[in-house]
């Protein structure tokens, strides 16, 4: 079963009345049992709001863990909308028509573990993809929309957009409407979502635009960072020292669960990876699969991992398991900056001023990040932008709780390592920007000397 198939959708999110403070494992037994939909998860974040303006506690009192969901693998088959569908805007808020489309019927298998929820290697997305890009038919009434929508689109103004998508999982992401992308709805990130409305870090995540619904299925309605390039070069650097939630280790000791797909994942990487006894049940839980990717990557050792690169001229590369040590890290950065200082030096202010907000910030103070990515983004007019992408797997502390994100990980601090790894990402592009300037100084001294060869020539 594909990945996408362990984020919470519409189709099967089980809510009870108490919503958000229940643990996972109540939520993953009863996934799919009722009919919840993009309004049940907008109510929520609209409560938590709430809660947060009149001072009661806005985060979660147990940790939250990653969400179990199912979807269709295909990512849901979409409809022309009709004018029919569309309820009636009130106080510039659409009421969605409550639709026989809710509820998946794949969304009703009982999950006892994530680690049952197995996921392949050809469901791993790997760079360009199309999206299917739709255009708007009624974009005013679009562009008032401030939570949750109808799909406002005919299916006769479909156009293709060539996108990329460095890591995940194929159909995780559609296109929406000019500018702005779709990615499937997972619980933790529209909460952050919402409480990054208003923090520090804002100015550095995609724009959210709430929740929107298709066909039964929700997504996440977000700016698409490289709509403002000409021909972008991205990068996917993962953040932190751990790439997994203490929960998953601690369900993976309880019930452990060898996955067949993480072995034979492992094998393709390192035939000497897996333990003996790995290799004779051929499988390897996630938890130990996770660690290992830490452990061969540059995870443990710097804090943060490149996952995937698409270059302008089209090449695409995500074979970065084994890119470890610093130096190799930094010729990584170096070839995707091709060389150019300026490029390097709009990266280098723009982590500065992450990392500034990041030390500000209330939402970072409260959560424990795991998994997410800084995107890297420029393009042959020396623009350059870094912004943090994927909160599927933030998760909110236990009220009072706080994290500095720079010491170390022992089982039971949550401590993710998130602000060690973005000083060593700035020192690396330190390292980048001296060698590229030396370069470009032997370079124009180099250019110089042959310049005065050839007068010396010529005057000779
Ligand atoms: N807002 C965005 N604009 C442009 N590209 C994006 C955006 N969000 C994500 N991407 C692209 O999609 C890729 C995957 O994004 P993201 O990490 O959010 O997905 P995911 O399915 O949650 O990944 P994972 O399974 O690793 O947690 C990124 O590497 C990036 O290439
Ligand atoms: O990069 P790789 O080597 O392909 O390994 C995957 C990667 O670590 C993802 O981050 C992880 O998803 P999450 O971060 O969402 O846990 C996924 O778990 P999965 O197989 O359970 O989807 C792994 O298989």
């Amino acid at each position: 079963m594909p990945k996408e198939c362990r984020r919470k959708s519409s189709k099967d999110f089980g809510l009870s009345g108490t919503g958000i403070n229940e643990g996972s494992r109540l939520e993953r037994r009863t996934a799919g049992k009722a009919s919840h939909t993009c309004d049940d998860h907008v109510e929520k974040a609209a409560q938590i709001a709430a809660s947060s303006a009149t001072g009661a506690p806005t985060v979660m009192d147990a940790p939250r863990v990653p969400q179990v969901t199912i979807t269709p693998e295909s990512g849901g088959s979409s409809r022309e909308m009709q004018q029919e569908d569309w309820d009636d805007a009130v106080d510039g808020a659409l009421r969605r028509k409550l639709s026989n489309s809710s509820v998946s019927s794949t969304g009703s298998s009982a999950v006892e573990s994530e680690d049952d929820l197995l996921s392949d290697n050809e469901s791993k997305s790997k760079g360009i993809i199309t999206l299917e890009h739709l255009d708007t038919v009624e974009s005013k009434a679009w562009w008032k929309l401030k939570t949750i929508v109808h799909w406002p689109f005919s299916v006769t103004q479909k156009r293709k957009l060539n996108w990329v998508q460095l890591a995940g999982h194929k159909g995780n992401f559609k296109a929406a409407d000019e500018g702005n992308i779709l990615k499937k709805f997972s619980e933790n990130e529209m909460l952050c979502f919402e409480k990054l409305r208003d923090d520090a870090l804002l100015p550095f995540v995609p724009g959210y635009h709430g929740t929107l619904e298709k066909d039964g299925e929700c997504f996440l309605h977000m700016t698409d960072l490289l709509v403002n390039f000409d021909l972008p070069n991205v990068m996917d650097c993962k953040m932190g020292v751990r790439t997994y939630l203490e929960e998953e280790l601690v369900r993976a000791r309880e019930r452990p669960k060898p996955r067949e797909d993480l072995y034979t994942k492992m094998m393709e990487v390192d035939s000497e990876g897996p333990t003996p006894q790995e290799h004779s049940q051929r499988g390897v839980t996630k938890p130990r699969y996770m660690q290992w990717r830490e452990t061969i990557s540059s995870t443990n050792t710097l804090g943060f991992r490149i996952e995937g690169i698409k270059k302008c001229d089209g090449t695409c590369r995500t074979d970065f398991k084994k890119t470890r040590s610093k130096e190799d890290v930094i010729q990584v950065f170096k070839d995707f900056v091709g060389g150019n200082g300026n490029i390097t030096k709009c990266y280098l202010s723009r982590l500065t001023e992450i990392q500034q907000a990041l030390k500000t910030s209330q939402f970072f103070r409260q959560h424990e990040v795991i998994g997410s990515s800084l995107l890297f983004i420029h393009d042959h007019t020396s623009k350059a932008q870094v912004w943090i992408i994927d909160f599927g797997k933030t998760t909110a502390l236990p009220e009072g709780q706080t994290l500095s994100h720079d010491i170390c990980w022992q089982e039971g601090n949550r401590e993710d390592g998130y602000l060690w790894g973005l000083e060593n990402l700035i020192h690396t592009l330190e390292s980048v920007s001296n060698e590229v300037t030396a370069e470009e100084t032997f370079r124009s001294v180099a250019t110089e000397t042959d310049c005065c060869q050839t007068i010396e020539a010529d005057g000779q």
